[in-house]
């Protein structure tokens, strides 16, 4: 029994080196901050996960603080090796996975913030962006360089607005003292307690400031801004060497070897390698994303054209076609909060199969404008089809099924710009779970949905990044093989089912639109 616990060393064996058995993925989401540590497999043996708090300083702004981002992030990756007792020589390499466009400009010295993280979400640059949108010069230069559209989401006019709003700020960012990063590019500069400002070509994308086909920040975008170009972080490749992690009280060493947005990195994680593979992710929102390989399809129906995550090495840019929808699980989020009709996701479920309809009722969850393909930021959400016999199931059923007609306007539009039929689309996120949810979009939409067992896709593609570019993973194919299914929806209903129930969300939509 002795001898049992001695060590190899003891007994007089050659010491081997310890052999990183993990990845650590950190996922920034918009509500939640994750740490998850995934293996050789594929895996997610543990997560550790932890809320920040949601600032509305005003009807349709929204903030977080980026303090709260920083250590609910690293209280995340603490608990998570604490509570698994994992050694810094197990980790590999950590992979970073973001909620993107969110804007956050710091001081480069003190390193402090001059002000909130502006959310994706926030509408408070409706004005300016309305202006520019307006000028139809300025609008196709925007979609031509970017494959954006003239929006508030994007993180350009938030930072404008920083910089003009902010006492000093503007004269500050002038004299070269300011920083601007997406959350990415602020977990980096804080692990590396100030070392490497840097971002990835995934995130550079949202912020309008990017082009696209030159992979670079562009000097016409800047000035039309009014962003100074030295607050810029430098672009790095998705999978390569961003720097080692120094921060005080946070596991010292580690390459970050890996930087993502998060819907590119759940495309990865998907492995939605080919061009025509697409995953829709039902988080707060959702997001449906087409790998479109090499080619910047711009979109004639108002989608996005995005930059695509790839494996180290890959020479050129990759793109995808992305649609998103503002209000998805967070539609949940307001019944169970606001409306108090239901406890979680699971009551939303049950409620909507008991229903077995919605007795006319439809939801149009334009609570904060409508994105992809509508782009109107001035629609306000609304019920419709009410009568004395409507229910709490027909509302919380209409609630669900709104969700799914969303991704299906977007997959219509998607198919279009990319001429081609979608036979498969992988889903993924929170509200995936929800079994009712995905057999109406499938029969809504009349494709098939194949819902993968490990649905961390975010994080891991975020790990898949950082272990490809640091030789944990060999390539692709192995990552590929590493996908199981956990359940496929088929498509069940008839044309004329679907055609009613398409008709009155048109209608109900059409009700509701100011463009
Ligand atoms: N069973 C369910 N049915 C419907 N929605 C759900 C269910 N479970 C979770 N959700 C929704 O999913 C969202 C959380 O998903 P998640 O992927 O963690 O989002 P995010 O990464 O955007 O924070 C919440 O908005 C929640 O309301
Ligand atoms: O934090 P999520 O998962 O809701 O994703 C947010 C998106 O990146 C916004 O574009």
């Amino acid at each position: 029994m002795k001898a049992e616990r001695l060590s190899r060393e003891q007994k007089g064996c050659a010491v081997e080196p310890i052999r990183p058995r993990y990845i650590i993925a950190l996922d920034q989401g918009t509500t939640s901050s994750r740490a998850v540590l995934i293996d050789r497999g594929g895996t997610p043996c543990a997560i550790a996960h932890n809320e920040f708090p949601q600032i509305f300083p005003q009807p349709g702004w929204v903030e977080h603080n980026p303090i709260d981002i920083l250590t609910s992030q690293l209280d995340a990756l603490t608990e998570l090796l604490d509570a698994h007792d994992v050694q810094p020589a197990e980790v590999a390499a950590i992979g970073i996975t973001n909620q993107r466009e969110t804007a956050i400009v710091w001081n480069r010295k003190t390193g402090e913030p001059v002000y909130n993280a502006i959310v994706w979400q926030c509408r408070r640059t409706t004005p300016l962006m309305e202006k520019l949108g307006a000028d139809p010069r300025i609008s196709a230069m925007i979609a031509e360089k970017t494959g954006l559209v003239c929006d508030p989401y994007f993180s350009a006019s938030k930072i404008a607005w920083i910089l003009d709003n902010v006492e000093g700020a503007r004269a500050a960012a002038e004299r070269g003292e300011l920083a601007f990063g997406t959350v990415d590019a602020w977990l980096v500069w804080k692990l590396t307690q100030g070392a490497v400002h840097a971002t990835d070509p995934t995130n550079a994308s949202r912020t309008m400031l990017y082009n696209i086909h030159t992979g670079a920040w562009d000097d016409e975008l800047l000035e039309l801004f009014g962003i100074p170009r030295s607050m810029m972080p430098e672009v790095r490749p998705s999978a390569s060497f961003f720097g080692k992690t120094s921060s005080p009280g946070v596991i010292e060493g580690i390459p970050i070897m890996g930087v993502a947005g998060d819907q590119q990195a759940a495309l990865f994680g998907q492995g939605c390698f080919n061009p025509g593979d697409a995953k829709c992710t039902y988080g707060t929102g959702c997001f449906l994303l087409m790998n479109t390989g090499t080619h910047a399809q711009l979109s004639r129906n108002s989608l996005i054209t995005t930059v695509a995550a790839c494996g180290p090495g890959t020479s050129g840019l990759r793109y995808a076609l992305e649609g998103s929808v503002f209000m998805g699980g967070a539609l949940v989020q307001w019944l169970r909060d606001e409306l108090e009709m239901i406890e979680g996701g699971e009551e939303a479920e049950r409620l909507a199969e008991e229903a077995g309809g919605t007795g006319g009722v439809y939801v149009v969850p334009a609570f904060t404008g409508l994105g992809a393909p509508y782009w109107d930021a001035d629609a306000r959400g609304a019920i419709f089809g009410l009568t004395r016999g409507t229910t709490r199931a027909h509302i919380v059923r209409a609630c669900l099924e709104a969700l799914a007609y969303q991704v299906l306007d977007l997959v219509r539009a998607m198919e279009s710009d990319a001429g081609m039929r979608l036979d498969a689309l992988s889903v993924d996120g929170g509200a995936s779970a929800n079994a009712f949810l995905m057999q109406f979009q499938a029969d809504i939409m009349e494709r098939t949905l194949d819902r993968p067992t490990c649905r961390e896709t975010t994080a891991l593609g975020a790990a898949f990044l950082a272990g490809l570019a640091c030789g944990f993973w060999s390539d692709e194919s192995e990552l590929r093989a590493l996908r199981t299914s956990d359940d496929v929806f088929h498509p069940s209903r008839d044309h004329q089912w679907r055609r009613e129930r398409i008709d009155g969300w048109n209608e109900a939509v059409a009700r509701v639109r100011t463009n």
